[in-house]
């Protein structure tokens, strides 16, 4: 038997992120401290209802129903409904047994997630090469403004980046087939890791067949944003990449069985959570990303040097 404590936190964005979702300009979730007496772990609750999560005041209530006392049947037994309670709770009970859980490295560099719009150009442009490390990664959104003018943007993009840069590209559904189109043609030949999540999740023919194309592979993110979908997927035999935002997706017992089931390209990524989530979805990424590509969480700049 655990005693459970729930923290709740609220703090604003240092850069507020503009995507086709809209403006995100703040971070509310719950710290939660698992406890036997002897050992704690903590977990988060970060919860990211674009992406088809909990809302952060439905797992705040599904957390107060534990009346402070819960056992490990109570978490393996949390709903489907509550993927981010899923992996806070097991995330937790996993920190606790790890106790006193050291912080973890992780085993990749991050992928640096730039200003939308304009604005990545001059924090390219005013910012010295060798900041960013020897073969820095970088990630843009598009399908914010017009297409011609992110493509014009693009060309300057390609331009400004550091030698041996990689870049990937992230529309969050906003793109028509038509333009998804015309950005994997101004990709081709171009040092570009993705496109992600170019069509919105229930256009999944558009996306496998731009993925079979060929050209630049195709990154589902919105798609297989919790285990249901994420199996779906994986059983159509889907060969792309799949992000893993770990914090959202749900149980991580149930994620390693589908990723050692299914061996899918995995990239971890961010949900603007604090350090504690960070560092439960880092544990993830050591088991399950095989490929050694950026991590997902080059967000720090975003979220503000006191929350990291
Ligand atoms: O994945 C990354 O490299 C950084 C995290 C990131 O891009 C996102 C985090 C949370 C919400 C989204 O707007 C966005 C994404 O779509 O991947
Ligand atoms: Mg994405």
């Amino acid at each position: 038997m655990y005693s459970l404590t729930l923290q709740p936190y609220d703090y604003p964005f240092r850069r507020p992120l503009r995507t086709h979702h809209g403006l995100w300009k703040r971070r509310q979730g719950l710290l939660i401290k698992l406890s036997d007496g002897q050992r704690e772990g903590w977990g988060e609750i970060a919860p990211l209802p674009d992406f088809g999560s909990e809302s952060l005041e439905a797992a705040h209530e599904f957390c107060q129903g534990f009346q402070g006392h819960l056992d490990d049947g109570d978490i393996f037994s949390i709903g489907d409904r509550y993927p981010a309670c899923q992996f806070a709770l097991e995330s937790a009970r996993e920190a606790l047994l790890r106790y006193p859980n050291p912080p973890l490295q992780p085993n990749f560099p991050y992928c640096q997630l730039l200003p939308t719009g304009e604005a990545a150009l001059k924090r390219l442009q005013t910012t010295p090469n060798d900041h960013w490390g020897p073969s820095p990664c970088f990630k843009w959104k598009i399908a914010v403004e017009g297409m011609q003018q992110e493509q014009d943007w693009f060309q300057q993009l390609l331009q400004d980046l550091p030698p041996h840069s990689r870049l990937r590209l992230d529309a969050n559904g906003g793109l028509s087939q038509e333009e998804a189109q015309a950005w994997l043609g101004a990709c081709e030949g171009q040092p570009v890791d993705y496109l992600e999540q170019p069509r919105p999740p229930e256009a999944w023919q558009d996306l496998e067949t731009l993925h079979h194309q060929g050209v630049v592979p195709i990154a589902l993110d919105e798609s297989v944003a919790n285990l249901r979908d994420l199996e779906t997927w994986l059983q159509r035999g889907w060969s792309g990449i799949i992000v893993i935002k770990a914090a959202i997706i749900g149980s991580p017992r149930r994620l390693r069985q589908l990723c050692q089931q299914f061996q899918p390209d995995v990239v971890f990524s961010s949900v603007f959570e604090t350090r504690i989530g960070r560092q439960a979805a880092l544990h993830l990424a050591q088991e399950l990303q095989r490929k050694p590509r950026a991590l997902g969480f080059g967000v720090l700049e975003a979220i503000g040097e006191e929350r990291q």
